[in-house]
């Protein structure tokens, strides 16, 4: 009875092995998915640039730079909601002008990453936008 109970909670100590590891990341891929409304913007983006991808037929080299460029901005979300996460934990619903520029700085960096996303894309998709118009 007692270790059920210990089982039952929450997990504070390291991972004990692969699989809870593995258990505790898919579970943060899962919680940014569902709790961050542009990550699911990313996604979705990232989805419908896979496809204009098969339908331009990308060589392999420039499906490199599109998945870095995708990469990129997935990887920067994360790294906002880690900031956001964290400065909430410090400082809950209080105001700290520190606090504020923690989440714009995070914020930013999401923005600079779709802006750099922007300008892989049309530098790849540039001449297959431009046979499939005039060809
Ligand atoms: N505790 C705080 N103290 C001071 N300013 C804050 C605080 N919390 C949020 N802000 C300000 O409000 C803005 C929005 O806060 P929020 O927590 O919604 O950030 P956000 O989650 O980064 O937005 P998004 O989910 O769109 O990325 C922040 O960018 C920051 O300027």
């Amino acid at each position: 009875m007692v270790s059920e109970d210990k089982d039952k909670q929450p997990q504070v100590t390291r991972n004990r092995n692969f699989a809870m590891a593995l258990k505790n990341a898919l579970h943060g891929i899962l919680v940014v998915v569902l709790r961050e409304r542009n990550m699911r913007i990313h996604i979705i983006s990232a989805f419908m640039i896979l496809l204009a991808g098969l339908y331009c037929g990308l060589r392999r080299s420039d499906w490199l730079w599109v998945t870095i460029g995708v990469f990129l901005v997935i990887y920067s979300e994360f790294l906002n909601t880690i900031v956001e996460s964290i400065v909430d934990l410090i400082v809950g619903r209080r105001y700290h002008v520190l606090a504020g520029l923690a989440k714009d700085l995070a914020a930013g960096l999401v923005l600079a990453a779709v802006g750099v996303e922007m300008i892989i894309l049309l530098i790849i998709f540039e001449p297959y936008v431009y046979r499939l118009l005039w060809h």
